[in-house]
């Protein structure tokens, strides 16, 4: 199996392959197997490329087919997987590291990190838009240069109608293998090929090596023993039943406090690490010996907590280009706002464009096209970061970016065969993780409403909540205007304000085709778009800046000891293209996901009952209203509170609120369909509420 080798990548795997425990019991050879993580240089250099060629013909077609079957059945469980509901079609090796060497012969864990391009049918919620951000598009343009046409594509898909098979390339893999963006709808079907859509995930294994269970004269034998310890159980991700992993268990490595410290360790002692870049902001120190444990909490990524100094989030979803939750928090922070922790450390990899096709396993062959796109492909606009380093993430970088958005990661690949290096496509940095300080003394919001609406000890008085909503009013306002100080701002005219709402009733569309349930409202829920459209004939004009851009409880904390509200997780929509999330928008798109979320809370409670007890039936209207009564108290308080600083009151703009409110109540239809199916009730409640007649009357 030594065969395959060529280059340090290829040889690596070949090792690999070679000492992996084999299933007859053969002895592993340890030697083998005891080289150093793999080098960073192998990340980039004269023959990279031929080194990836050679690890696409050997380790990494052969890894990626082995965890095929066992990603296709594990995948779906996990709560960030974004796709669920539509089978796997295939997968792309987007880059394999190992952090630690994860063969058979060794006695400890390894640690393998993988950007894998996940390949599925296309539904209609694949088309579905952010509605606020891409209206602003124009307003962003003339602040960044960036081209906007309106129609930027969900991630993972190329941006060109044109294109026959997706642009690809890959994040600079240590094995090099790169990952290919989805064909679109139209331009499959084109080939006769039913259509796809892709997402990259960022997947970090835990590889148990066997143990020795038998001895021979010629010393220990390597057998497929290896069991997960009880208290891993729960994280075992499977066992591969051949490649170079073969018979070894992986799983989830975050749960491990072994490897969760591994990774603090590489953030402690920034620098490159085969294809990932650790980085840590200026003067941040990071305490050593800091016990893990995984967050056990909803949300959309990964976060691990290390002792309750520090947490970590590993981001599942990859969009090429800085995360704005690295980029906005350090703006902020960086700016003097104290209303966010600072970032400490990060960890990143940067886009290859130009690499050749990626390492597929399953789906349509065309998947992997050669077109000079990114592998990660957020469509045209989002190429936007040039190759700046997240060193040079400052507080105004966000003014120079967009140079070369206008390039368009889907129109090197129209022709399926765009070669390396014959567009000026920018590498892009992706953003994989960030440590921040822990709030430990702190709860956020989402727990500290239910707690008040479910009468949980000390906090049974409807109206004790209103003043922490006041004070949340406040801390929003206050974070706005910081972020229109620190990062670019615009102004929404008519032009923006059309798109904006032909945006939102294409969102609402899409939506629609994906969720039946919605189907019956969409008309009376295009009266809010139509209304703001109307506003925005008669020549009104909102300002327009950088924004949370998916404000809701859940991302706001408050300490215990002061009461003082802080923000967290700036990415915005997980859902959305990350272009899109990093465009200016109104501060009203923030407000109105707060809005939602007083809703969502009052929602979640009646489902559940006080205390988690169901009411008794005489009993649940006057529950229904009490609650009714904390969501509208404790939107008035926030409202208020946001006017108090900032000296705008969001309500005073009551077509704009609800027209994004109702998109972002759209939207989390769309959320609950993919990632929580059981809670799409308490999203279609707050629909049939804004399609009533009362709606223009309750903003
Ligand atoms: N700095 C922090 N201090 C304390 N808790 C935090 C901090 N950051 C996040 N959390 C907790 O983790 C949860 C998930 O964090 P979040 O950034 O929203 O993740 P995701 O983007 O994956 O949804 C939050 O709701 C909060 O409970
Ligand atoms: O926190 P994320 O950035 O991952 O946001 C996504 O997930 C949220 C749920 O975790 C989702 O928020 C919805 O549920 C919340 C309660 O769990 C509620 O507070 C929000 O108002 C509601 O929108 C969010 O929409 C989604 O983008």
């Amino acid at each position: 199996m030594n065969e395959v080798a060529a280059g340090a990548c290829g040889e690596k795997w070949a090792a690999m392959r070679t000492g992996a425990t084999q299933p007859d019991g053969a002895q592993a050879d340890g030697a083998l197997l005891a080289g150093s993580p793999l080098d960073g240089s192998l990340a980039s250099g004269p023959d990279s490329g031929r080194k990836r060629a050679a690890v696409e013909a050997s380790g990494g077609k052969a890894l990626l087919a082995s965890l095929a079957p066992l990603l296709t059945e594990w995948l779906p469980r996990q709560r960030w997987f974004a796709g669920k509901g539509r089978p796997i079609g295939g997968f792309t090796l987007v880059s394999a590291a190992e952090l630690l060497p994860c063969t058979g012969g060794g006695s400890t864990v390894g640690l393998l990190h993988l950007l894998v391009r996940v390949h599925q049918p296309e539904s209609a919620t694949d088309d579905a838009q952010p509605a606020g951000a891409a209206a602003a598009g124009d307003g962003a343009s003339a602040v960044s240069g960036a081209a906007d046409d309106g129609g930027a594509m969900a991630d993972g898909r190329a941006a060109d109608g044109a294109t026959g098979t997706a642009g690809a390339t890959g994040a600079t893999g240590a094995t090099g293998a790169t990952g290919a963006t989805g064909a679109k709808p139209s331009s499959a079907t084109r080939t006769g090929q039913p259509p796809e859509s892709s997402d990259c995930y960022q997947l970090l294994l835990g590889v148990l090596p066997p143990v020795p269970n038998r001895t021979t004269s010629r010393g220990p034998v390597m057998e497929v023993t290896a069991v997960l310890p009880p208290r891993l159980a729960h994280a075992l991700v499977g066992r591969p039943a051949s490649g170079p992993l073969r018979g070894l268990v992986l799983y989830e490595a975050l749960a491990d406090p072994r490897l969760a410290t591994l990774l603090l360790e590489r953030l402690r002692m920034p620098g490159t690490f085969g294809p990932l870049r650790f980085l840590r902001e200026p003067g941040a120190t990071i305490a050593s010996g800091l016990a893990p444990r995984p967050l056990a909490t909803e949300q959309s990524n990964s976060s691990v907590v290390y002792g309750d100094a520090y947490i970590l989030k590993v981001f599942r979803r990859i969009a090429p280009g800085i995360n704005p939750d690295l980029e906005v928090a350090l703006a902020l922070a960086r700016a003097g706002c104290r209303r966010v922790p600072a970032p400490t450390a990060w960890f990143e990899t940067t886009t290859t464009p130009g690499a050749p096709s990626g390492t597929q396993h399953g789906g349509r062959p065309t998947a992997t096209g050669h077109g000079a796109g990114s592998a990660m492909g957020d469509g045209a606009r989002s190429t936007e970061h040039g190759a700046g380093s997240a060193t040079g993430h400052g507080a105004r970088s966000a003014k120079e970016h967009g140079a070369w958005s206008a390039t368009g990661h889907g129109a090197g690949s129209a022709t399926g065969g765009g070669t390396a290096g014959s567009l000026p496509v920018a590498r892009e940095t992706l953003t994989l993780g960030l440590l921040q300080p822990y709030l430990a003394d702190s709860t956020d919001g989402w727990q500290y409403a239910l707690d008040h609406l479910t009468g949980a000890a000390g906090f049974a008085r409807v109206t004790d909540f209103t003043e922490a909503a006041h004070a949340l009013g406040q801390a929003t306002a206050e974070v706005h205007l910081a972020l229109a100080r620190s990062l670019p701002t615009t102004a929404l005219r008519r032009p923006q304000i059309e798109r904006l709402t032909t945006a939102m009733s294409r969102r609402l569309d899409v939506v629609a085709g994906a969720v039946p349930a919605l189907r019956p409202y969409r008309g009376a829920l295009r009266a809010a778009f139509a209304d703001l459209a109307s506003l925005g004939a008669t020549g009104r004009c909102w300002p327009a800046q950088r924004v949370h851009g998916d404000l809701h409880l859940g991302q706001v904390l408050r300490s215990a000891r002061d009461g003082r509200w802080t923000l967290i997780d700036f990415e915005g929509e997980p859902a959305s293209p990350l272009a899109e999330r990093r465009r200016p928008q109104p501060v009203v798109r923030d407000v109105a996901g707060m809005l939602r979320s007083f809703d969502y809370a009052a929602a979640v409670a009646t489902r559940s009952g006080r205390n988690g007890r169901s009411h008794p039936a005489g009993r649940a209207e006057d529950e229904a209203a009490r609650l009714r009564e904390w969501a509208r108290s404790a939107r008035a308080a926030y409202c208020a509170g946001y006017a108090a600083t900032s000296g705008y009151d969001p309500r005073n703009d009551p077509e704009l609120l609800r027209a994004y409110e109702t998109d972002k109540a759209v939207y989390e239809v769309l959320y609950e369909a993919r990632h929580r199916p059981d809670w799409l009730p308490v999203p279609l409640s707050a629909i049939q509420r804004l399609a009533g007649p009362h709606a223009r009357s309750t903003t």
